[in-house]
């Protein structure tokens, strides 16, 4: 008989060959050499190049000669290789979820979740982004005699740094915008999950990306992450509100921008006239997927008392009914945290709950029968502040239950955190839930979702307020925040400077008299 261990060596073996690694990698700077390891089996996955601080730099001067021509093609050039690579994903999305599997041990929906992401940015991207970067004209110092030209420059070489939960959607999904704006790119992923970000770059490659706009170095975070901060000209951080700190440090130290995707921990808020079944099912969702090592998922499940009890039971019956497993196929519903390290975060957070008197109304438990980092999905109650699964994020598949009284309770203790990256509300009223979403401090909102609304809608902005970050991805802000605007005045026929024979009394009461006719006017 075959244990699930067994099945998933025989996927690692099939997936990841020597061949694949070595098309993957081709190009990446490391004398050294690293690894990486797969959840499934916590067994080594592939060897990859280690790159050194000096190969670094290294990268950052075959990125920045790659950038002049790159840049110098004409948008449309550049948006036509996002269309393609958009077609070449979903023909070939079976090779990337297989590998986004054996990466970081989640389902396959949940791999899913992570192509459909990329497929949307790269189509938004590829198609809007000649007039989100086209040229503008704004209204003159001195209306009509005044010019104004608006030009988005591309910063130069972006340095972009990822961590492991979403492989692809953090690799691929921020790196689009920027190539697209005419940046080159020397990105860091996290090594757990290098061969999902190199699959993302060779495939843009096939799609017409030239080779070396796009680097890839591999290393320990503390070493080449702090390199990558000493020669980017604009960063891209995804990962805890910790390293961001650090980052937005080293980024201010040398005068850089800096975008920061942080941590989170996401409260939804379930009023007394919600759909209960809906809610339940999206409560499962919104905590388990990718055993809720989102950084959008929920941790805190706000409910009216009045219907706590019919929505707990239902959705602790949903919550059992999961099936977990960690098959290369779409047969599980949820899979395996990321490592040991996330493993131990769970087990004491649910620990440190339960010894201070919370109780445990689904899950609770590891599953090693699974495989070596599998838990179960996990609800809690009778969690009080002071307990680490109420103050910290747990970046698991733990969710804690609380009951309120009214509205202003359930957004004061929505709002009681130092983060604010999402949050969601469930109601039969819709004006009703959006006054609630307007007051609830988070960079995100969904009403009657989880997170897949608003993280999905790419038009419009997504990130963090307070301790969850700065900047945002998609839409407008997650293009521009590439580009470095440069204004261009041209004064035609009438200098700003005293003139015509006006000594600087006169022509100060002339502008005075401009501006009160402007105002007449309405010109600005
Ligand atoms: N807001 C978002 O969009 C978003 C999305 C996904 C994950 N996250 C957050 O990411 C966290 C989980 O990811 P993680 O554990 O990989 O985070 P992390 O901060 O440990 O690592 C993120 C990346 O930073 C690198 N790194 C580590 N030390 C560094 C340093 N000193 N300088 C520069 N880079 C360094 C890591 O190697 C990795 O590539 C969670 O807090 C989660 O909420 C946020």
């Amino acid at each position: 008989m075959t244990t699930a261990l067994d099945d998933a060596r025989t996927h690692a073996a099939r997936v990841v060959t020597p061949e694949l690694v070595a098309r993957l990698t081709r190009g990446v700077p490391g004398s050294g050499r690293t690894a990486c390891h797969s959840p499934l089996t916590g067994e080594r996955l592939a060897e990859l190049p280690e790159t050194t601080v000096p190969e670094v730099a290294g990268a950052f001067d075959r990125a920045r000669a790659a950038q002049q021509s790159w840049a110098a093609l004409p948008v449309r050039r550049r948006a036509a290789v996002l269309l393609r690579f958009h077609d070449l994903m979903l023909r070939r999305q079976d090779e990337i979820l297989d590998l986004i599997q054996l990466e970081t041990g989640k389902a396959r929906l949940h791999a899913h979740e992570e192509v459909q992401a990329v497929a949307m940015a790269a189509r938004h991207y590829g198609r809007k982004a000649p007039a989100y970067l086209r040229p503008r004209r704004h209204t003159g110092s001195i209306p009509v005699l005044t010019r104004v030209r608006q030009l988005r420059h591309p910063r130069g070489v972006v340095g972009q740094i990822a961590p492991w939960n979403y492989p692809l959607e953090l690799s691929a999904g921020d790196a689009l915008p920027a190539l697209v704006a005419g940046n080159a790119l020397v990105m860091k992923p996290d090594t757990e999950t290098a061969l999902t970000a190199l699959w993302a770059r060779r495939l843009l490659i096939e799609a017409g990306l030239p080779e070396d706009v796009w680097q890839v170095v591999i290393g320990a975070g503390p070493v080449v992450g702090p390199a990558v901060v000493a020669h980017a000209d604009y960063l891209s951080f995804t990962g805890s509100t910790a390293t961001g700190r650090a980052v937005a440090q080293g980024a201010a130290a040398r005068l850089v921008g800096a975008s920061l995707e942080l941590g989170g921990k996401n409260a939804m808020l379930v009023l007394d006239d919600a759909d209960l079944d809906r809610a339940a099912a999206g409560a499962v969702r919104a905590c388990f997927s990718s055993a809720g090592q989102l950084c959008i998922s929920v941790e805190r499940l706000y409910v009216h008392q009045s219907v706590a009890d019919v929505f707990l039971e239902r959705f602790t019956a949903r919550t059992r009914a999961l099936r977990l497993g960690g098959g290369l196929d779409w047969g599980a519903d949820m899979g395996s945290l990321a490592s040991q390290a996330q493993l131990d975060t769970v087990l004491r957070h649910i620990k440190d709950a339960v010894a201070n008197g919370a109780t445990v109304l689904a899950g609770g438990h590891p599953r090693p029968d699974l495989g070596p980092y599998f838990h179960e999905p996990t609800v809690l109650d009778g969690v009080t502040p002071g307990m680490a699964v109420c103050e910290q994020e747990t970046f698991g598949p733990v969710v804690s239950v609380y009951r309120f009284r009214d509205e202003d309770e359930a957004v004061e203790r929505a709002n009681a955190t130092p983060y604010g990256l999402n949050s969601s509300v469930w109601s039969r009223s819709a004006p009703r839930a959006r006054r609630i979403a307007a007051r609830l401090r988070t960079g995100t909102v969904n009403i009657n979702e989880g997170y897949a609304a608003a993280y999905g809608s790419v038009q419009a902005p997504m990130g963090g307020m307070g301790d969850s970050g700065l900047g945002r991805r998609h839409g407008a802000e997650g293009i521009h925040k590439y580009t470095e605007p440069q204004t261009i005045a041209h004064q035609r026929v009438l200098p700003l400077a005293p003139s015509f024979g006006m000594d600087d009394r006169q022509y100060a009461r002339f502008i005075s008299g401009s501006l009160r006719l402007m105002k007449t006017l309405r010109l600005r």
